[in-house]
């Protein structure tokens, strides 16, 4: 069920509007216009946790009123599947049929009127005034009727209202506004990655829906030999992770104003990610390999900021590879305190635009420690991307499998022998993850398939818990706090 933050906007006890239409505000509040303005970029192509941002600066909205339009804007996003049920049997039509900037600003009044602590008077009437604003005077009576109508039952009536009866994958896909086809991929990793049984499944997966709707929250990550996690502590409302020795829990404020973050010395990160590059760094190799480690599908270097560090940290450079320029932009200004540090202490950190297809075959046995994180759909991130689930499609797997397979078997080829290769997604799907490594595996003899759960580390030193029978390594939303991230060890083998 959607979160449900502190009453404001519009607080006091939640009753029906008894004001007239012609009497309510006609203009857009500033909150709900952000909100508004997030869902139409979104809707042209935007991804909502880059733009909104953007948008809070622009309209200059901060503290409280930039918390409010966030969870308007991603919360509207997230339920969008459920809400649109709903605004169809309030509407009496389908939603095909209505104006998309007009569902918009509807799905908007739904989820104040049933998702968040909006009182019904104040999410009617801003709704109404910000429908003026926004479509024009004529689609406001419609907005106007159809709030009505949504304001005459709670959340938990409406969703069974809408829940199409049985049970089962359609059911849940309809209560935690979820595709269905996510749901089923969601329920085969769990059991897949042997998360669950058969008995257990059902339980699971629909935690981890919920979880996949609760705001996350924003974790730092003190980049090693940049930044500390102390100095982050002091720096910002922050409390040390328990679960990431390189991360911090933010409790509040903008990550954007903490000055470790502005001079890329630490970055917003979730521990997930953290612990797929501390783990690369923590497997053991024997001496006499290559001082180079590689990130191979780099962009936009959120992991290459920790694995820069530590390879300097190892006397080691890095190299950071990445496909597409904008995103290589994008790994450049992420590392330029990194670049800086390795040149002062004699290494280097190299970013280059390239096809990490090629690098194996370019530069073979040349690498101590590799990263592929490969381009996945995400799957695993989706409490962090609002609007992931309904942009992605099944087909998608198509043309990620093969280009998946492709960099595993590049990098391996790049891994000096006796080196390692971490290969890692954000989705726990099973055709990007376990099938992926298995294909790869099977034409080639010259790789060991590591242990991962020994390199996972909590602040404490300790074994993350719940890491099931391994060798792979899957982590859960629901379980870990995490985003479902997947992370396969592969030692090549030394030449016999
Ligand atoms: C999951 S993202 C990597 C995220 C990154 N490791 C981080 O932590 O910020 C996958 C990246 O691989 C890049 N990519 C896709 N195909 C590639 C290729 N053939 N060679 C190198 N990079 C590629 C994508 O552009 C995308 O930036």
């Amino acid at each position: 069920m959607p979160d449900r933050p502190s009453r404001s906007h519009g607080g006091g006890p939640r009753r029906r509007s008894r004001t007239a239409p012609s009497e309510r505000t006609r203009r857009a509040e500033p909150t709900r216009f952000a909100a508004y303005t997030l869902l139409r970029a979104v809707a042209d192509g935007a991804y909502a946790n880059l733009e909104m941002p953007r948008i809070l600066r622009r309209r200059r909205l901060e503290g409280r009123d930039a918390a409010f339009a966030t969870e308007l804007a991603f919360g509207t996003v997230r339920w969008q599947g459920l809400y649109d049920r709903i605004v169809a049997v309030a509407a009496d039509r389908p939603v095909e049929r209505i104006d998309p900037p007009v569902l918009d600003v509807l799905r908007l009044g739904v989820h104040q009127l049933v998702g968040m602590r909006v009182p019904a008077h104040a999410a009617a009437d801003q709704t109404v005034g910000l429908a003026r604003a926004v479509v024009g005077q004529g689609a406001s009576g419609l907005v106007n009727a159809v709030l009505r109508r949504v304001g005459e039952r709670d959340l938990e009536e409406w969703t069974d209202a809408v829940t199409p009866e049985g049970g089962g994958v359609a059911a849940l896909a309809v209560r935690h506004s979820h595709p269905e086809w996510v749901v089923t991929a969601l329920r085969a990793a769990l059991l897949g990655h042997g998360r669950a049984t058969p008995d257990t499944v059902d339980a699971e997966l629909a935690a981890l829906l919920a979880a996949d709707n609760a705001p996350p929250q924003v974790h730092l990550v003190a980049r090693p030999g940049l930044a500390t996690v102390d100095e982050l502590v002091a720096a910002a409302d922050a409390e040390p992770s328990a679960t990431s020795p390189i991360g911090v829990v933010l409790r509040g404020g903008d990550p954007g104003r903490v000055a470790a973050v502005r001079d890329g010395r630490a970055a917003v990160q979730d521990e997930g990610s953290q612990h797929l590059a501390l783990a690369l760094a923590a497997v053991e190799v024997a001496d006499g390999l290559p001082t180079r480690w590689l990130d191979l599908c780099a962009g936009p270097g959120g992991k290459a900021g920790v694995l820069g560090g530590l390879a300097l940290e190892h006397g080691a450079d890095l190299t950071a590879v990445e496909v597409s320029p904008h995103r290589a932009d994008l790994v450049r200004s992420s590392l330029g305190s990194l670049a800086e540090r390795a040149e002062a202490v004699g290494r280097s950190v190299e970013v280059r635009t390239a096809d990490g297809r090629e690098l194996g075959a370019e530069e073979p046995g040349r690498y101590a420690r590799v990263l592929v994180d490969a381009p996945c759909t995400g799957l695993g991130a989706l409490r962090r991307r609002p609007e992931a689930r309904w942009r992605r499609q099944p087909s998608d797997l198509a043309t990620l499998g093969p280009l998946q397979r492709a960099l595993l078997a590049s990098a391996l080829d790049a891994a000096a022998p006796g080196g390692v290769v971490a290969y890692a997604t954000c989705s726990p799907h099973v055709a990007e993850t376990r099938f992926v490594v298995a294909d790869v595996l099977k034409k080639r003899d010259d790789v060991e398939v590591l242990d991962a759960r020994p390199s996972l580390r909590d602040a404490h030193g300790e074994q993350l818990p719940e890491l099931g029978d391994g060798p792979h390594v899957q982590l859960w939303p629901h379980v870990h706090g995490t985003d479902a991230m997947f992370l396969a060890l592969l030692r090549k083998r030394a030449a016999r």
